[in-house]
């Protein structure tokens, strides 16, 4: 069932509440935790959604606690959902090995090799059994946007990149923007998706935006102190891609920040505000 929802804590926050459900996903065939901001504003009718995906060793809990976009949100009347970062509670053999693969590191595609494939298929998760459960349990509108840090960068961008027209705007920090070309994704998609590196493209930021799938603006932020800079995150070649489709890219490069979330606190209150022009436009 996936319409069943336990509430696991609820906090006021500016003048707002921080919420955790847990619930059973069919998607993923085990029992997950979501965390969700619901600004004041939902006394008076539904306001819109940021999906934010956080990055590898993450849970629903690490941007709610360190980002500090409640006060932002709040302001604009923006709900935020932390979907968790892949299933949990399962136990499959060497998924909780390393940070970078399996527990921690579901990278938000869908699994086609077994034993991934029973339970990894993130992005059906993310995209339709959450949306479909906070939709029936929360008051919040159609609007969405999407943002994530990292490993939830490159997701955040994959959703939209998958699904041109879906979200109002997509924002990212230090994302992975070329999975089939650094060692995190590499190791990741042999895994999940097999050998045939044809069928990793589809779950590539800059592979999807070389086939054209979508010119959607992107708004991503990235700290120049970032240890993961050049091996794993490679901004550059997103920025090729998109200067070679036409896709309108505003890249921040940050001197001094590095890959944690006061990188992330320093800067979410621009992304909330760049979302909520997105979210609020007629
Ligand atoms: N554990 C990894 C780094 C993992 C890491 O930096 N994770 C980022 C996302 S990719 C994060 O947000 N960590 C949790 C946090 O800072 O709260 C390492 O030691 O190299």
């Amino acid at each position: 069932m996936t319409d069943k929802l336990e509430q696991k804590s609820a906090n006021r926050c500016h003048g707002g509440w921080v919420k955790r459900f847990s619930h059973y996903s069919n998607t993923l065939d085990c029992e997950m935790v979501f965390g969700i901001f619901l600004p004041p504003q939902v006394e008076q009718g539904p306001v819109p959604v940021l999906w934010w995906l956080s990055g590898l060793t993450c849970n629903d809990e690490n941007f709610m606690q360190k980002a500090g976009a409640q006060k932002m949100a709040a302001e604009l009347g923006i709900a935020i959902v932390c979907p968790d970062t892949s299933p949990r509670g399962t136990d499959l053999p060497g998924e909780h090995d390393s940070f970078d693969f399996g527990s921690g590191a579901g990278f938000y595609l869908n699994a086609r090799r077994a034993p991934w494939s029973q339970h990894y298929k993130m992005y059906d998760y993310v995209t339709e059994e959450l949306p479909a459960l906070v939709r029936e349990h929360f008051p919040v509108s159609e609007r969405e946007a999407i943002s994530g840090h990292s490993m939830g960068g490159h997701g955040a961008l994959v959703c939209a990149l998958r699904q041109p027209g879906r979200y109002a705007s997509v924002s990212a920090f230090a994302p992975v923007t070329n999975p089939v070309d650094c060692p995190w994704g590499e190791k990741a998609f042999s895994n999940y998706l097999g050998d045939d590196r044809s069928e990793w493209a589809e779950w590539d930021a800059c592979e999807l935006i070389l086939a054209g799938k979508s010119k959607q603006g992107l708004l991503v932020d990235q700290g120049e102190a970032d240890n993961f800079l050049d091996e794993q995150l490679k901004p550059g070649h997103l920025e090729k891609a998109c200067h070679l489709q036409g896709v309108p890219l505003e890249l921040r490069r940050q001197p001094g920040y590095d890959h944690s979330y006061f990188f992330i606190a320093t800067f979410i209150d621009d992304h909330l505000k760049y979302h909520a022009e997105h979210l609020f436009a007629s």
